[in-house]
């Protein structure tokens, strides 16, 4: 519909519409609150006053485009010369918000109260919940009260047939939470063995939508392109759907965890188990422990072995990016060839970084990302081996995170896109128990030895890591990961191009 505002024309999509009153309700709202404010008889004065105003106009609620992928809710208010005309306008854009039937009209809400800077229950009321209750949104709001009871909730008691999808206002931990929750209960009421590690996942149906509110909100950050509580708001409110892929980690016929971002495996795996001993430090904690990791320069020995996506979903070197409803992101991942054994390639060495992105892991700090051209949702992931190579060097390949040079074009560097592999540490004694145990068998001491993290006195050199998977750590090293297309669905549309954003909202500096 247009929109007329000093003389300038724009138009606004009804699929863009947040909301739509006539004054009259919203007149009514406020006497009813000034009511019960102070029912002091002054309210009924105000109520005659205005009665004669009454029908004549309406206010439609709308998303507006910011800078730097931010939407807003802008409110623009049309006068009619008769009331019956100002009720046909507003009937019809019900009518026509009502058929839109991907808009969700119930959510289960999970906030966590301890995530980031602990204002998630904050957030949500100053700046969320009043959006959800314009759009005529209802809401049942559960405060976690420790750590994993969202999961737990939605495995176990959620009556998830009452709502077109879940929130989270939190982090990525909170996100992976309702992830590990929703895609449990699927299969379990599915039938399907979550441990086997060649079964077919079954698709959620239940969208999800994250509120940021966490410390680095990665995830919102790669599916929106901004962290800003209102603009994902909007998303969910406007009915955004996002597919995305998820992969799932096994250790021999044990499930481990779903990774939707990174898994890593020595720089990153050593960087998160530093940093989480550090966690009275704050976020300050990542950067302190990126910096020893790199000074300590381990790197550890193993087979890779992974399955190439094959033509079709690009590749991780092309200049493509994954943006909103790019055509590569509905390509159809054929889970038939995931399951054949021929196309595995392997490959032995030593590595410092072993990392496979799922998606770009774009997040403020890192715009381009671990893998600029990864997909949310083509059933791939790109592998990228960094193998040891001189701490220079190594400083090259992450300085190339931030600048404009291609991180891949580097000796020591391979990326590979791929639909599944595997990983052997060497000397993985066992299949279970001694996988996190360290091989001193080397003894050799490291220049940077005295900074070795795990035995400090001695300097040695550990020969395993640990996986990095979406922040937690692994409990075992030999893994099998498998990445399932589109297994679950965000309310968000993916990042917009930014000429949207350049043409549509030049003025919006909010
Ligand atoms: N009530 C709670 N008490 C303690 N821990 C909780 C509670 N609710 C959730 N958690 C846990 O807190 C962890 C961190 O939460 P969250 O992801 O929201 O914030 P964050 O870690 O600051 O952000 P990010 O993950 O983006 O860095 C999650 O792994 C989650 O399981």
């Amino acid at each position: 519909m247009p929109v007329f505002a000093s003389g300038v024309c724009h138009s606004v999509c009804v699929s863009e519409i947040v909301a739509v009153r006539e004054e009259e309700e919203e007149e009514t709202k406020k006497e009813e609150e000034e009511k019960s404010g102070r029912d002091n008889g002054s309210w009924k004065k105000i109520r005659e006053r205005q009665d004669k105003d009454r029908g004549l106009s309406f206010t439609v609620s709308y998303v507006e485009r910011c800078r730097q992928h931010r939407w807003r809710c802008a409110h623009v208010t049309f006068t009619c010369p008769q009331v019956a005309l100002c009720h046909r306008w507003v009937n019809t854009i019900r009518e026509q918000l009502a058929a839109i039937s991907s808009r969700p009209t119930q959510l289960l809400v999970y906030i966590n109260p301890y995530g980031g800077k602990r204002q998630a229950k904050r957030v949500y009321k100053q700046k969320v919940a009043p959006l959800f209750a314009l759009a005529g949104i209802g809401t049942h709001v559960i405060v976690t009260e420790y750590a994993n009871h969202a999961r737990d909730h939605l495995r176990e008691e959620a009556e998830l047939k009452k709502y077109d999808g879940v929130v989270c206002v939190g982090g990525d931990g909170m996100f992976s939470e309702l992830v590990h929750g929703l895609v449990w209960r699927t299969q379990k009421d599915g039938g399907v063995d979550v441990n086997r590690p060649e079964q077919t996942l079954i698709a959620c149906s239940l969208r999800i939508g994250i509120i940021p509110a966490g410390s680095t909100d990665c995830i919102c950050f790669a599916t929106v392109g901004t962290n800003d509580p209102v603009t994902s708001a909007l998303h969910i409110i406007v009915g955004d759907s996002q597919p995305m892929d998820v992969s799932s980690v096994h250790h021999d016929d044990t499930f481990l965890r779903y990774s939707v971002s990174l898994l890593g495996y020595g720089f990153y795996g050593d960087v998160l188990t530093d940093s989480e001993r550090k966690r009275w430090m704050g976020p300050a904690r990542y950067d302190l422990a990126g910096l020893k990791m790199f000074l300590t320069h381990h790197h550890y020995e193993g087979t890779v072995t992974y399955l190439p996506a094959g033509a079709g979903v690009g590749e991780p070197r092309d200049a493509s990016r994954c943006r909103s409803g790019a055509s590569v992101d509905q390509a159809d991942s054929k889970e038939d060839s995931e399951n054949a054994d021929a196309g595995w390639r392997t490959i032995r060495g030593k590595f410092l970084a072993i990392n496979a992105a799922s998606m770009s892991c774009a997040c403020p700090r890192s715009p381009k990302g671990l893998s600029p051209a990864a997909h949310l949702a083509d059933g791939t992931a790109d592998l990228i081996l960094v193998r040891k190579c001189s701490r220079v060097n190594f400083l090259r390949h992450l300085l190339r995170h931030a600048s404009k040079d291609d991180q891949f074009d580097l000796s020591f560097v391979e990326v590979h896109r791929v639909r599944r592999f595997r990983f052997t540490p060497r000397h993985c004694h066992s299949d279970s128990d001694s996988d996190l145990e360290l091989d001193l068998l080397d003894g050799k001491r490291q220049i940077f030895g005295q900074i070795c993290r795990d035995h400090p006195a001695c300097g040695c050199a550990p020969a395993f890591s640990s996986w990095n998977c979406d922040g937690e750590i692994l409990p075992h090293t030999a893994i099998d990961v498998r990445v399932h297309c589109q297994l679950i669905q965000l309310f968000a549309r993916g990042i917009e191009e930014a000429a949207m954003f350049d043409e549509l909202a030049p003025a919006c500096s909010a």
